[in-house]
């Protein structure tokens, strides 16, 4: 029990000694969102060591949220594996044992409170979750210099690029040991990304924290990351690569004159990218004219990204986004067609 408590309190693990507990160990891990139903995640091995900074990259649909869920304990069950443990321990969760998640799903969930959101209610940055702000002063007063954070913003008052400082700013707030992010920084400009990012790295350095960061754009990616795995389209992760010593990335960064890559992450990205398309279709020329094409296809096939949550929340809420506005129009419309065929019975009963 004592021992049990020592570990949860993410202060103590964040100590430096605490640095040789990896991060991510998972072995061999399987996912299905469905029972009996094609697996979402095969056979997955990952390692992440401390002080890694890793770019989790792929295509629409290949599975990234669904790994950074797994990592964050959002998704538990509907899993096997031979090894799983996060900073140390089998259990995972989102602000607990160090785990930071910085991602989107609370988002999704539905509740007849449908539009109440505490990041976008009537209270001053200052009052979210004061209670951890005044716990974690120091870490607060940084992240508010770092983000350029205005602790009197009322957050319903918010630009979409300040409410998610806040946001960052609160789920950072307790030293993390692994910090997980799915697409989270996009809303911030270029300067506070920087910024932020310089902090990431400041933090894996100091105290032997991981970060994995889910993303499609590059643009700071060769000056931040230190490795790169790729969710592969047949759902299976590649290695988590070492930049330093990765030839495909090297051979990209030794490229010059008209071949040099401006943004080498962009372009190790798509060529990978490309690679493994090519690998599962026929269709394409030799000299790969259509492969875009080809490309878009396929993922037009995709059926709709959220559309488990969208079903699995049913009608029990009476609310899907669009839905009032298409219900007024049918019933405007039935209205008027109403009003044509009284119309016309009136000019047929004038002329008989
Ligand atoms: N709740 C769910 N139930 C069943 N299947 C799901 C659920 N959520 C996602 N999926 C499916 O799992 C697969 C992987 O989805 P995921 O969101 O992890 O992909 P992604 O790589 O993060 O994509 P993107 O780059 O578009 O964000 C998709 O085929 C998706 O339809």
């Amino acid at each position: 029990m004592e021992e049990e408590k020592k570990i949860d309190d993410a202060d103590a693990l964040a100590s430096p000694s605490s640095c040789a507990v990896l991060p991510v160990n998972i072995q061999n891990l399987t996912f299905s969102y469905e029972a009996n139903k094609e697996p979402n995640i095969v056979g997955l091995s990952c390692v992440i060591q401390p002080n890694s900074k890793v770019l989790l990259v792929g295509a629409n649909g290949a599975g990234k949220s669904t790994l950074l869920r797994i990592l964050t304990g959002q998704i538990f069950m509907g899993m096997s594996s031979d090894q799983f443990s996060i900073n140390g321990k089998r259990q995972v969760n989102d602000q607990f044992n160090g785990v930071a998640y910085l991602g989107g799903t609370w988002k999704r969930r539905r509740t007849g409170f449908e539009g109440v959101c505490p990041y976008t209610m009537d209270v001053a940055a200052s009052e979210m979750m004061a209670t951890w702000q005044e716990q974690h002063k120091e870490r607060r007063d940084e992240l508010v210099r770092v983000l350029g954070i205005n602790l009197n913003w009322r957050m319903h008052e918010c630009s979409d690029g300040q409410r998610k400082k806040v946001r960052i700013m609160i789920k950072l707030l307790r030293p993390f040991q692994l910090c997980v992010i799915d697409e989270f920084a996009a809303d911030l400009d270029i300067f506070s990304r920087k910024r932020f990012f310089d902090y990431l790295s400041k933090e894996c350095e100091m105290r032997g924290a991981a970060v994995v960061y889910c993303t499609h754009i590059f643009d700071q990616a060769d000056g931040w990351a230190s490795h790169v795995a790729f969710m592969q389209l047949n759902k299976v992760l590649s290695p988590v690569y070492c930049l330093d010593n990765y030839v495909p990335y090297q051979n990209i960064l030794a490229r010059s004159g008209k071949d040099r890559a401006m943004c080498p992450m962009y372009t190790l990205v798509l060529e990978e990218l490309e690679r493994q398309y090519r690998e599962q279709s026929e269709l394409f020329l030799d000299d790969n004219i259509c492969l875009a094409d080809v490309i878009a296809d396929q993922q037009g096939m995709e059926l709709g990204g959220d559309r488990h949550e969208a079903e699995q929340a049913g009608d029990q809420t009476g609310w899907v986004s669009g839905r009032l506005t298409r219900q007024l129009f049918a019933e405007e419309q039935q209205t008027k067609r109403e009003e044509r065929a009284e119309k016309r019975i009136a000019r047929e009963e004038i002329s008989s």
